[in-house]
């Protein structure tokens, strides 16, 4: 009996055949995306990942028998390619690298250098002299934003998880401190590490490590936001709060500050002292006492030029500008309250006292009834004398 082979088509033609070459795995690398990349694969799929190979066999002259290549292969042993991208970028030949280890290609060479060059330089723009906070210091990025820190004349703060690490990046690297946020209150020691204040932060963590560093920095600092590592491995990461209403608050009045400066310098405005409030009858020593207190608080917030020290007296202030504020509505319903009580028999004078309070914009007729506000309270009153408060 005859045996036939037969070749069935099993794809259509289309264009030429691809020229592939046949590589072998030699280093494969484990980076932090790939917790974040996980949920889109399927079971069963390779898993993701770039590594250098060595080509054993090729049908591209692009990729030569004997070179090592970078390639976003996934985790496995032999691959047959022709060498075009995936969205992580396209395949390439390494260059010669001499004594250098090879496994370089996907660290100090590879993506987490380039990260921590570009994101470093490009992002931060670093001046000699300024201080910058790097968290995730001893991963692949964040030593090597330090060492780049270093070298650009900076002081460099690292935050890592373990003393082990501390120990190696302030004798190995040079950091100038290094903060074990495991162990140390972050927010305690910022001021003692960084008198000055954070000009710059490289941020690799994210979540409640950031939003302390974030309350450090100085005005006008920058921010490299290169991952939020602290989050992958979490259902409902925190995330990073990047702006305060206290924040907002002392930029708004740094930015009145400095428009009111230049409009001055242009146009000088003549000082006059705003009694309308001294003249009010519910105005009282107490609240002069409180409100001498807050205006002493502003300047010292104004003229403060320690990061630290301006927060505390912006905050100082607002406590005592809000206390100034309820006390002057204290003061003003009791007096409103003696007045209509001792009114109570003479309905001419107590509209009198009303009226005052009635101003144009805030009260409404409904038949014949006036509801207009004072402070927060509606009330009402009917010209046929019935008065409801
Ligand atoms: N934007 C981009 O293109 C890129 C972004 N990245 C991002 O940069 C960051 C660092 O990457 P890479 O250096 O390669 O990673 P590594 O795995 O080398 O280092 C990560 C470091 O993060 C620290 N870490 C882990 N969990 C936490 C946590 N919950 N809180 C605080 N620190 C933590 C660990 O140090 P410790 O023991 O000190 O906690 C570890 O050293 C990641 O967020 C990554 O996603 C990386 C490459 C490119
Ligand atoms: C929100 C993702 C932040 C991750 C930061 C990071 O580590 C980036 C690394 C890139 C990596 C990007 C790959 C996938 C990110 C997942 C996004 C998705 O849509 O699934 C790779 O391209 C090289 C690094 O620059």
């Amino acid at each position: 009996m005859v045996k036939a082979k037969v070749y069935i088509l099993d794809k259509r033609f289309d264009g030429f055949p691809k020229e592939e070459f046949l590589a072998e795995a030699v280093y494969i690398s484990v980076d932090p995306y790939m917790r974040i990349r996980e949920p889109n694969l399927n079971l069963g799929d390779t898993f993701i990942g770039d590594q250098v190979a060595k080509v054993l066999e090729s049908k591209n002259h692009k990729y030569p028998v004997g070179k090592y290549i970078v390639g976003h292969f996934g985790w496995r042993t032999h691959t047959v390619s022709d060498g075009s991208g995936s969205i992580f970028g396209g395949t390439f030949v390494l260059p010669e690298f001499g004594n250098l280890p090879l496994s370089y290609a996907l660290g100090i060479l590879g993506m987490p250098g380039n990260t921590a060059y570009f994101g470093f330089l490009e992002i931060l723009k670093p001046k000699v002299g300024q201080t910058i906070a790097i968290t995730g210091a001893a991963g692949a990025v964040g030593s090597i934003v330090g060492q780049l820190a270093k070298a650009k004349g900076l002081t460099v703060i690292g935050v890592t998880g373990s003393d082990e690490k501390r120990k190696w990046l302030v004798d190995e690297l040079g950091f100038d401190q290094v903060i074990n946020y495991k162990t140390a209150d972050l927010n305690k020691v910022l001021p003692e590490v960084a008198p000055k204040g954070i000009d710059l932060y490289f941020d690799n963590v994210g979540g409640e490590i950031s939003n302390t560093i974030l309350k450090h920095m100085n005005h006008f600092g920058h921010i490299s936001v290169c991952g939020a590592i602290s989050g992958y491995n979490e259902k409902n990461p925190k995330g990073t709060k990047f702006l305060n209403n206290d924040d907002v608050n002392i930029i708004l009045e740094e930015l009145i500050c400095k428009s009111n400066n230049v409009i001055n310098s242009i146009a000088p405005i003549r000082n006059v002292v705003n009694n309308n409030n001294n003249q009010l009858p519910w105005y009282d020593e107490e609240i002069k006492i409180k409100a001498r207190h807050r205006d002493n608080l502003y300047m010292m917030f104004k003229n403060c030029q320690n990061i630290y020290e301006k927060r505390q007296y912006w905050n100082q202030f607002k406590v005592f500008r809000n206390d100034v504020v309820n006390t002057l509505k204290i003061k003003k319903r009791m007096y409103y309250e003696n007045k209509i009580d001792s009114n109570k028999n003479n309905p001419k004078a107590m509209w009198k006292t009303l009226k005052t309070l009635i101003k144009k914009k805030n009260h409404n007729f409904i038949n014949n009834t006036i509801l207009f506000e004072i402070d927060d309270r509606i009330v009402s009153f009917n010209e046929d004398a019935d008065l409801a408060v």
